[in-house]
């Protein structure tokens, strides 16, 4: 309730000094943040589950757990702030994070009630909590699950991981790489929704695409969902970006249109099998419902997806 709410400090997993809202209980701090929904809570995986992170004082020190929480109020004011939905299921859900999950674990996830994060090997990746496209994906994920709930396979999996990566590029807002603050590795990022091919990956050790007859057909990755994801992501940098792509020129449209299209497409039109081509009409019919029929953004969505071999 409003009388333990506190603003407390702390420092993330690269330094920065960080201002969030927390709690009083019992004399110590938890992150436990009641403003937003049914909460916000952060806890550390190592102590068992579902104890909160507490400080004795007002100041959190675990760089981990400080950025999971500032990420996910973040992303949770994004979706609330852009689209005036509460949290993943539009019903306050509480937003659970989990930091230190596993060891040195190389990954994050959403496994459809919270968010995981791995410390990272320090040799492929940093603590992966320090990724606010991280957050922002994995709690798209739950977004996700609560509207098209896309099958996580083929290409509706595809769909499924390029919204995640769409959102997460949208919340962490300047630039159009996944995972860029947390690669330790030195490559710029795991995954470019500019330029997909900038990036080799893992499991095929080929390209991203960055074009339908590029995609992936084999069975690896539930059958390369997070590798034909790229496909989709090419194509929403485009409807916001625009740029000649196959000898197709794209004349973007921004931003702030770019969300509202997909965001609408995904809660309205789109289904748990829909594919690419699905995903096309889905976006145009979103582009014309917001703009016009006959609108630049209709336009930007028919060229981005004629760009990548989708029709
Ligand atoms: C969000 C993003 C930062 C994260 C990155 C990620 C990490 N991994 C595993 C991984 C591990 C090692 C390497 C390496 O090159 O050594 C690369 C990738 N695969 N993807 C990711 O994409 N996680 C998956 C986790 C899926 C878990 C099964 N549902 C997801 O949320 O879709
Ligand atoms: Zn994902």
């Amino acid at each position: 309730n409003a009388t333990n709410d506190v603003t407390a400090f702390g420092t993330g997993v690269f330094g920065e000094r960080k201002r969030f809202e927390a709690q009083a209980f019992d004399g110590m701090f938890r992150l436990f943040d009641e403003t937003r929904g049914d909460g916000v809570v952060t806890f550390d995986n190592t102590t068992g589950t579902n104890l909160d992170v507490v400080s004795i004082n007002k100041m959190f020190t675990d760089g981990s757990a400080v950025d999971a929480h500032a990420n996910a109020q973040i992303t949770y004011d994004y979706y609330q702030d852009t689209f005036g939905r509460n949290s993943v299921d539009d019903n306050g859900q509480i937003l659970i994070s989990a930091v230190h999950v596993g060891d040195n674990w190389n990954n994050a996830s959403w496994n459809g009630r919270q968010m995981s994060y791995g410390d990272g090997d320090g040799i492929r990746f940093h603590p992966l909590a320090a990724g606010l496209d991280v957050a922002a994906h994995e709690m798209t994920h739950g977004v996700i699950q609560h509207t098209a709930n896309l099958i996580y396979r083929n290409e509706s999996g595809a769909l499924n991981e390029s919204f995640a990566d769409i959102f997460g590029v949208m919340v962490d807002r300047d630039d159009w790489l996944i995972g860029e603050a947390i690669m330790a590795d030195g490559t710029i990022g795991l995954r470019s929704m500019e330029d997909p091919t900038d990036l080799i990956e893992r499991r095929t050790q080929a390209p991203y695409p960055d074009h339908w007859s590029r995609r992936y057909t084999g069975t690896l990755d539930n059958g390369g969902v997070h590798i034909n994801s790229s496909i989709n992501n090419k194509a929403a940098y485009l409807v916001s970006e625009g740029g000649e792509h196959f000898d197709v020129t794209v004349n973007g449209v921004g931003r702030e249109k770019t969300e509202q299209i997909y965001y609408r497409a995904l809660t309205l039109y789109l289904t748990r099998s829909s594919d690419f081509s699905m995903m096309r009409e889905a976006a145009i019919q979103a582009a014309g419902d917001l703009y016009g029929s006959n609108s630049d953004a209709v336009a930007a969505v028919e060229q981005a997806y004629d760009a990548v071999g989708v029709y």
